[in-house]
């Protein structure tokens, strides 16, 4: 592996970091809690009460005295006082008996320790345990009254995703409204002359529309945007005025494709630029998706997808997903994570180099062979990408982003 070369990897990041500079989050709403998953939490969770709230037994089994089981090892009988179930306030342990207490119950007032079923002998009327007391801490099978966290402690931090596993944590503790940031409102524009529908009839010189697809899908993918329209845009300046001037005010962010480049049919900059936008970016030291653009245009984050279709794929993986990240309310919880290619070629570039790869069942990745940014053949067989730096090569580890 050879080394790479900083200050161009450097330069993806400072282009994001630039334009994140001038968003701010979305505003935040109070939302039903069972309607808050897939969201950003707009504050942050706090425990409303202990967890567990008081002691509970962790096993089926009997809730009993420490000091009265045999030191000798000789089987302890007890009879059985009560029955301890889960949704009932706690009962009191007499002196010398049991009771038997199902998982998740209250520990009764006066028990020490849980003995699991297995380890007793059952009649109706008796329990015969046989643990000695060297074998049963105290506390065995006891889960402490607040030792997941306390009344008052943050649970999860603000922007915060509500995943399946924090939706358990805001169930618990939340109140029956959870403050969340609103969702992201998204536009897809795709321009060009040659696109048509899927399923349509198309001459050879017309290609059906698979970014405005792509990007629907994609954005499909994060419950806390809402692609509220996608439409296809002629290649004239007035066209892409009148899309931007249509889409701005009901967009938090417009996706464009196509038209950044250096065709005569490229219109998107300087439709941005007649509109009064400001470009904070336009071409990256990257490959695919060198004439990406990054605009601001009346508080709306504009980004110029370049058309082909990897190329599009990549930038809104890698620049689109943490400005749209940043607009949603949290800090780029889908950083990439480093990989190694299971085997790799000693091809190098002098720019950062996304590549197409498939996840082994190994847990490692092997290049996606293909065509360049135009084959999306290729795309469709590759599970994300590794970001490959200027000058380097080898297996890596390299950044590999999902789709
Ligand atoms: N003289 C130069 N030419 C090009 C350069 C350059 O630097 N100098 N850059 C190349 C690179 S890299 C890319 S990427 C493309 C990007 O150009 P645009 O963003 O202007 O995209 P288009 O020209 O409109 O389209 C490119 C390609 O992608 C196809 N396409 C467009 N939209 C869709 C869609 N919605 N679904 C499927 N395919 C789409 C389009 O038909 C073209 O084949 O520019 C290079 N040229
Ligand atoms: O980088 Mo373009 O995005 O090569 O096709």
């Amino acid at each position: 592996m050879t080394h790479p070369d900083l200050p161009l990897l450097n330069a993806v990041q400072a282009a994001i970091e630039k334009m994140a500079g001038h968003l701010s989050p979305v505003e935040t709403e109070n939302i039903p809690t069972q309607l808050a998953a897939g969201r950003f939490l707009g504050d942050a969770l706090l425990a409303d009460r202990d967890s567990p709230a008081l002691d509970v037994s962790a096993m089926d089994g009997y809730a009993i005295r420490h000091e009265e089981l045999s030191e000798s090892g000789d089987p302890t009988s007890l009879p059985i006082a009560a029955v301890a179930a889960a949704g009932s306030a706690p009962v009191a342990l007499p002196p010398q008996q049991a009771i038997q207490i199902f998982t998740g119950a209250a520990v009764p007032f006066g028990a020490d320790c849980v003995v699991r079923r297995e380890d007793t002998i059952e009649t109706s009327r008796d329990v015969t345990i046989q643990l000695a007391a060297s074998q049963v801490r105290l506390g065995h099978n006891i889960r402490r009254q607040g030792e997941n966290t306390q009344a008052g402690e943050q649970v999860l931090p603000a922007g915060s995703l509500l995943s399946p596993a924090a939706m358990s944590a805001a169930a618990s503790f939340g109140s029956r409204l959870l403050n969340v940031r609103r969702r992201l409102r998204v536009v897809v524009l795709n321009t060009g002359d040659e696109l048509s529908e899927t399923g349509d009839t198309v001459a050879a010189w017309q290609i059906r529309d698979s970014n405005g697809p792509f990007l629907e899908a994609w954005l499909n993918t994060k419950p806390w945007i809402e692609m509220v329209d996608r439409r296809r845009v002629k290649d004239t300046l007035p066209e892409v005025v009148e899309a931007l001037v249509a889409a701005s005010p009901m967009a938090d962010a417009i996706l464009l494709t196509g038209g950044v480049s250096m065709g005569d049919t490229d219109h998107v900059p300087d439709a941005i630029r007649q509109l009064g936008g400001e470009i904070h970016f336009h071409r990256l030291p990257i490959r695919p998706g060198k004439p990406v653009l990054g605009a601001i245009l009346n508080n709306t984050l504009l980004l110029g997808l370049p058309g082909n279709p990897v190329s599009v794929a990549v930038t809104a993986r890698v620049i689109g997903q943490p400005l749209l990240e940043r607009l949603g309310g949290t800090e780029a919880y889908s950083e990439p994570r480093p990989l190694l290619l299971k085997s790799a070629d000693d091809k190098t570039l002098p720019l950062n180099w996304y590549r197409l790869v498939r996840l082994t069942p190994q847990g490692s990745a092997e290049l996606v062979a293909g065509r360049g940014s135009g084959d999306l053949v290729s795309l469709a067989h590759s599970h994300g990408f590794v970001e490959v730096p200027p000058g380097a090569s080898g297996t890596g580890p390299w950044n590999f982003y999902a789709w």
